[in-house]
């Protein structure tokens, strides 16, 4: 793939909305899984627009975190309050890729025709999403065959075919090879452009600078730091943050 072609602007489905879910606003969010405490007093706010890299060691509740955004888990205290948008009316103006892509063992096309007969929309789009992500020529064949980075892609066609408000990403470049990370971070980056709100987890260090708007650094459960990408990569400012930059910090 060389370039990730915009998405014609009459293939766009208008986002037929009324009002914004963002910003989002989080106050003493907690979580407790299994009698454990995996995220306590997280307290968020994140506007409209740009790309927040969500990161911290492993165990943190970085992927917990997005599950708690996306509805996939309710709070165990705290609130949620995406613009007054019940949690519910949210989901579906919300796409989520994961770091292992979650596919139809159907074709190419048919993976990304069901998110769009299924959501109702416009179906003449599937070649369009398809040519974005650089995966036109592969359109007949079973996605079961595409590479890591094709199934990647093709997991971030059907994503943006609903053209979500926030796209939610976890990890989705961990195993893949430099190329294909770069067609990821251009799709992404597109979007993004396009006026979708980009939350990504990510442990390299690297794409954090490369697409970082600003950062939310976890630590143990809780926020440690957030703010510009710039002041947290120059001065961060907990002593967590400064190790985790220097590979030292392990959980
Ligand atoms: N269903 C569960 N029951 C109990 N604990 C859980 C459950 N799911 C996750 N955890 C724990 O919650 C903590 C946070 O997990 P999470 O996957 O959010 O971490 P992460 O920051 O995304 O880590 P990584 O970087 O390794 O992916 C971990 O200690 C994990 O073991």
């Amino acid at each position: 793939m060389s370039e990730a072609r915009p998405l014609p602007a009459s293939l766009a489905t208008a986002r037929a909305v009324a009002v914004p879910i963002l910003p989002l606003r989080l106050r003493g969010v907690g979580l407790r899984l299994g009698g454990a405490v995996i995220l306590d007093g997280v307290d968020l706010d994140l506007g409209a627009g740009g790309c927040t890299m969500v990161m911290g060691p492993n165990g943190a509740g970085k992927s917990q975190l997005l599950k708690l955004l996306h509805g996939l888990t309710a709070p165990s205290a705290g609130t949620i309050d995406w613009n007054g948008h019940a949690p519910q009316a949210v989901r579906a103006r919300q796409a989520l890729v994961f770091q292992k892509p979650v596919l139809l063992r159907r074709s190419v096309a048919a993976n990304v025709d069901f998110v769009l007969r299924a959501r109702g929309l416009d179906r003449s789009r599937v070649s369009a999403l398809l040519d974005h992500v650089g995966l036109a020529h592969k359109a007949a064949q079973p996605a079961r065959h595409l590479s890591g980075g094709e199934a990647q892609r093709l997991a971030l066609a059907r994503a943006l075919a609903t053209d979500p408000e926030i796209l939610f990403l976890d990890e989705p470049t961990a195993s893949l090879d430099p190329a294909s990370v770069q067609a990821i971070e251009r799709i992404v980056a597109r979007a993004r452009e396009g006026g979708t709100r980009v939350i990504f987890v990510t442990h390299d260090i690297g794409q954090a600078r490369r697409l970082a708007d600003d950062v939310v650094f976890l630590h143990r459960g809780r926020v440690a730091e957030h703010g510009p990408a710039r002041d947290f990569f120059r001065q961060p400012r907990t002593e967590a943050a400064r190790r985790f930059l220097d590979g030292q910090l392990v959980v």
